[in-house]
């Protein structure tokens, strides 16, 4: 827990908050874009917006002059009033831009590169360390209202920042209702350059994300959105309500882990700064709001203690583990009118002056120029321009297919239960089957173990089928049918390790090489004889070779070195047996057979006669 205690000193989200001094470019131009609480659906830079070399030009206004990438001429004061003007216009087009889109149906994500790099390869921000704040959580909780303040921070000076008392909120686009809103992931078009006390100036981007939980995403699809945000972000706001659960860790647990695994490199501590907004926080007379008691509350919530389940403590220590700074704001509820109202607008008269107040509080925590987090990755700051790699990579590992996937409880417990009933099934097999044909057991009759196995293999499913798992009846016939392809596969080592013991079939490889040999000499003798010279030749070299072979073959047997070549001439003679010896032997036992039922028919035919001629005699 030193962790969320030793923020307090270090996290910038306990400093006293600085006073803002925005680039002049973006302050100066303060007003709050006109507003609208309808939800707007999301858009694309609008037609005339376009970016040449990293630069916003607005083609209606034609535009010629472009701020060039390097810089290196003054711009005349004729170039500065346009280029404010591109500002100007680039500020009152901004809207909140798809950068990644949501396959409802395929359930995957999709990066619109034009559209992030139309936001992070503007001129005047490419080249600075870029700040991403991120807001991610269930669905319907907030997530964009919250944001829309962040916006009106960015566009206000002074204390009156959030605007007029009868001002509708708009940005991100937000709503009432039971419905989900936010789909994949938004960025505002804007992004804004910040003026820090040191001089030095970053870019703030402000992240909207799709709600986790919603009745159309699956785990994975949650998982990619969070793991996403928290991998390009510096600041993620995790959103909740009321309180944090146990479940809330959990799931935090499995995106972060999900989002460590698409991490090329491991780092100590992959993320940057995590701050739990609880939402609606109802219990004021035990943690006070704001930062100061939410940093208790979850301080106490983090606590990984010695006499706790090791479930519990695993949760704590990985999210202790994940990032390098953790922070908790516990924040009043707004109000009836905010949480039921249907025509709330999001105007100020209509919110609790308590959630005003404490949002006064918050917004600034994450957003005052010098509370501002740059994103860094593997210890490196990281810029606009970087920041479209990094996406374009990430969102590369979660289109492929060598990331496990995110499962829900119930099907990763179901899963768990099966595969270890699996497990114990196909133990109990083998060691049955042990105790009859181990190793240290003598060969046993192919027929007979074949009955073995078909009796334990029966024993096995039974035992698998009796003990009790989650899941349902089909998911469990998937894992029987698994074990039961599993049994078949070990009952085929069984007996080719069966097959080893038997002598004849340990001499079946000599014998062959013996049999090759014996033939290759008679038809080298037949040959050489009627005077076919290269006949015998070939022949002989073929007596040579197979005896080369069986030399190598008792070498290999003996020492157990070089067996793949011991392991090749025992395939070769394998075959040859197969292809040609059996089919020969079989061929003379047959014709063996079939004389001497010939000749014992023909000896009952003729016996009787005789016996007859005997009688006759007699
Ligand atoms: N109870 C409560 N309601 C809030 C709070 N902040 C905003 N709301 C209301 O919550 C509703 C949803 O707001 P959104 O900002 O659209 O929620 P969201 O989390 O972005 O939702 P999705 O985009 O669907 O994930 C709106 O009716 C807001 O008025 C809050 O702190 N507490
Ligand atoms: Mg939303």
């Amino acid at each position: 827990m030193a962790e969320v205690s030793g923020l307090r000193n270090r996290n910038p989200f306990e400093s006293n908050c600085q006073p803002r001094t925005f680039d002049k470019g973006v302050t100066e131009v303060g007003d709050v874009p006109t507003s609208h609480h309808k939800p707007r659906p999301p858009m694309a830079l609008p037609e005339d917006l376009e970016v040449e070399e990293g630069g916003l030009t607005l083609q209606s206004h034609k535009l010629t002059s472009k701020s060039g990438t390097d810089g290196a001429t003054t711009p005349s004061p004729d170039e500065g009033f346009q280029e404010e003007e591109k500002k100007v216009a680039a500020k009152e087009a901004a809207r909140p831009i798809q950068i990644v889109l949501a396959n409802e149906e395929e359930h995957s994500f999709e990066l619109d590169e034009a559209a992030l790099e139309n936001i992070l390869l503007q001129d005047h921000v490419k080249d600075l360390n870029v700040v991403v704040v991120s807001v991610a959580g269930a669905f319907r909780k907030g997530k964009s209202f919250l944001l829309d303040f962040m916006l009106r921070y960015m566009h206000n000076q002074g204390e009156s920042w959030m605007g007029g008392e009868d001002e509708p909120l708009s940005g991100f686009s937000w709503r009432g209702g039971c419905e989900r809103e936010t789909t994949g992931i938004q960025a505002w078009s804007e992004v804004f350059v910040v003026e820090r006390s040191d001089g030095s100036k970053v870019a703030v981007l402000l992240v909207d994300t799709q709600g986790a939980f919603d009745s159309q995403s699956t785990i994975k699809d949650c998982a990619t959105v969070f793991a996403l945000s928290t991998m390009t972000s510096s600041v993620q706001v995790y959103n909740l309500t009321q309180n944090v659960q146990e479940d809330d860790l959990q799931h935090l647990q499995l995106f972060t882990e999900y989002g460590r695994l698409a991490m090329e490199e491991i780092y100590l501590k992959p993320f940057q700064s995590l701050m739990f907004l609880i939402r609606d926080w109802c219990y004021p007379y035990e943690h006070g709001y704001g930062l100061e008691g939410g940093n208790a509350f979850l301080k106490k919530r983090l606590q990984v203690k010695q006499n706790q389940h090791e479930e519990l403590q695993n949760v704590r220590k990985h999210i202790h583990s994940c990032f390098s700074n953790i922070g908790c704001f516990l924040q009043p509820h707004p109000g009836l009118k905010v949480a039921t109202n249907p025509y709330f607008d999001g105007r100020l008269r209509d919110i609790d002056d308590d959630f005003k107040t404490h949002l006064a509080e918050l917004v600034p925590l994450l957003l005052a120029p010098d509370r501002l987090v740059e994103k860094e990755i593997g210890g490196n700051k990281v810029t606009c321009r970087d920041l479209v790699e990094y996406f374009k990579s990430y969102i590369k590992i979660y289109q492929g297919e060598e990331l496990p996937h995110p499962k829900s409880m119930l099907q990763a417990t179901a899963e768990a239960n099966n595969l270890t009933a699996v497990a114990g099934a196909k133990d109990l097999y083998g060691k049955s089957m042990e105790a009859v044909c181990g190793g240290d057991k003598p060969y046993i009759a192919p027929a007979d173990l074949e009955r073995c196995h078909e009796e334990f293999r029966e024993c096995s499913v039974r035992h698998f089928r009796s003990v009790k798992k989650m899941g349902g009846d089909e998911f469990c016939q998937r894992y029987q049918s698994q074990l039961e392809g599993e049994l078949d596969e070990v009952y085929a080592n069984f007996t080719k390790h069966n097959d080893g013991k038997n002598i004849f079939y340990a001499a079946r490889t000599p014998a062959t090489l013996f049999a090759v040999m014996f033939a290759a000499y008679v038809v080298s003798g037949v040959t050489g004889f009627v005077g076919l010279g290269t006949l015998a030749a070939l022949a002989n070299l073929l007596m040579g070779v197979a005896l080369l072979s069986l030399c190598a073959w008792a070498y290999v047997k003996y020492s157990g070195e070089f067996r793949e070549i011991g392991a090749l001439i025992d395939l070769v003679a394998e075959n040859l047996w197969e292809q040609v010896l059996k089919p020969l032997s079989e061929h003379y036992m047959e014709d063996n057979v079939r004389q001497t039922v010939v000749n014992s028919l023909k000896a009952s035919l003729t016996e009787p006669a005789s016996q007859h001629g005997k009688l006759k005699a007699h």
